[in-house]
């Protein structure tokens, strides 16, 4: 079932947290909520949940209005940062719990916490208390927690946050794969970009109560329309461009061809281009696209090498370049000319 959100205001005294914000997710799939602290990310959940009234604006899941349906007859499943389990129950009971209240039948719940407690690899760990648990188990637990009921939704606020990057990492892909077994439509609030990036289908990028810009990871990550997506995912330079040109851009007097400007608003005031995007040339060369720089810093990293070069353009914000494996590596203090492809240039409003 698709949920529909329309126009959701919400307001904690004069700070407006939700500011009409509207949203498709499609069933089965993984909507990420990302964005930085303060944005209104838990609230949106919080309010999907249940858990907030909104001022204004509608919820609908498949069609029916939830508006007027509490928390507990929603059925969707959540899981928070902190386990919150109970300390004194154990991990079978924790799984079962939910069941017991919606009064499940015994033998139905015992058969659905063994189910449960396979499909996240902790049935040898049924009677243990949650403090006898790692925080990735306990984690799992809630998960199974959550899942018992068999909800039409999955509601999780920053699950792996807590957890150490090992565990963090193993769970990314645990939940995913779950997720998609299930076809479960899943919303999870995270402020980390990558971890949206590696499980979400769609991204919700929010920024002060609103949504910036929603899309698949991969068309945010090419394609941002703003410096602030841009900026929040991934590296991206940014390049302002000169007050006097921007139907035609330059950047310190240089002309830079940008593909498919015409579908870009006049007045654009920066270009963005990914690190990995831009190649080097000899600055004695000149050439489209070319900007001269003077390397600034180079951090050696393994499979990339990061370089820092400061343009003649703009000399307070270094532009990074990233290259790949073996390449030639440049050093500090050298002239070169930053090589920079029309296709890879993106107008952010
Ligand atoms: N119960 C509340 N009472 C008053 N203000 C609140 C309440 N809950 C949230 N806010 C405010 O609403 C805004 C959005 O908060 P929210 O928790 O949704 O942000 P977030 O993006 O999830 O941030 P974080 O990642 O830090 O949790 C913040 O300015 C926050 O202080």
């Amino acid at each position: 079932m698709d949920l529909s959100i329309r126009n959701l205001v919400k307001r904690f005294d004069r700070l407006t947290a939700l500011d009409n914000v509207t949203l498709d997710v499609a069933h089965g799939s993984f909507v990420c909520f990302l964005g930085p602290s303060g944005c209104g990310k838990t609230t949106l959940l919080r309010v999907i949940a249940g858990l907030e009234d909104a001022n204004e604006g509608t919820i609908q899941l498949g069609g029916e209005d939830l508006t007027a349906v509490p928390t507990r007859a929603r059925n969707f499943g959540v899981v928070f940062q902190s386990y919150s389990l109970f300390p004194n129950m154990s991990a079978a009971r924790n799984v079962g719990y939910g069941l017991e209240c919606r009064r499940w039948d015994k033998a139905k719940i015992g058969a659905r916490v063994d189910e449960m407690l396979d499909l996240v690899h902790l049935a040898d760990h049924r009677t243990k208390l949650p403090a006898q648990m790692s925080g990735g188990q306990q984690q799992r637990i809630a998960l199974a927690r959550a899942l018992a009921p068999d909800p039409s939704l999955l509601l999780l606020d920053e699950p792996l946050s807590a957890l150490d990057a090992k565990v963090r990492e193993d769970l990314r892909v645990e939940i995913r794969s779950l997720q998609q077994r299930l076809n479960l439509t899943t919303i999870m609030v995270t402020h980390d970009q990558e971890e949206a990036l590696a499980m979400a289908d769609v991204i919700v990028v929010m920024n002060k109560g609103a949504i910036e810009q929603i899309g698949s990871p991969r068309a945010l990550y090419a394609d941002p329309k703003t410096a602030f997506v841009a900026d929040f995912i991934g590296r991206m330079n940014i390049l302002r461009l000169d007050e006097s040109d921007r139907g035609n851009p330059s950047f310190g007097g240089v002309a830079l061809k940008v593909a498919n400007i015409e579908n870009a608003a006049n007045d654009a005031r920066a270009l963005g281009v990914r690190p990995e995007m831009i190649s080097l040339s000899d600055a004695e060369a000149g050439g489209e696209n070319t900007l001269p720089a003077t390397v600034s810093g180079i951090t050696y990293l393994g499979n990339i090498t990061r370089i820092e070069a400061v343009s003649d353009a703009q000399p307070d914000t270094p532009i990074t370049v990233e290259l790949h494996g073996a390449s030639a590596v440049p050093k500090p203090g050298e002239r070169l000319g930053l090589v920079i492809p029309a296709e890879a240039l993106r107008v952010l409003a």
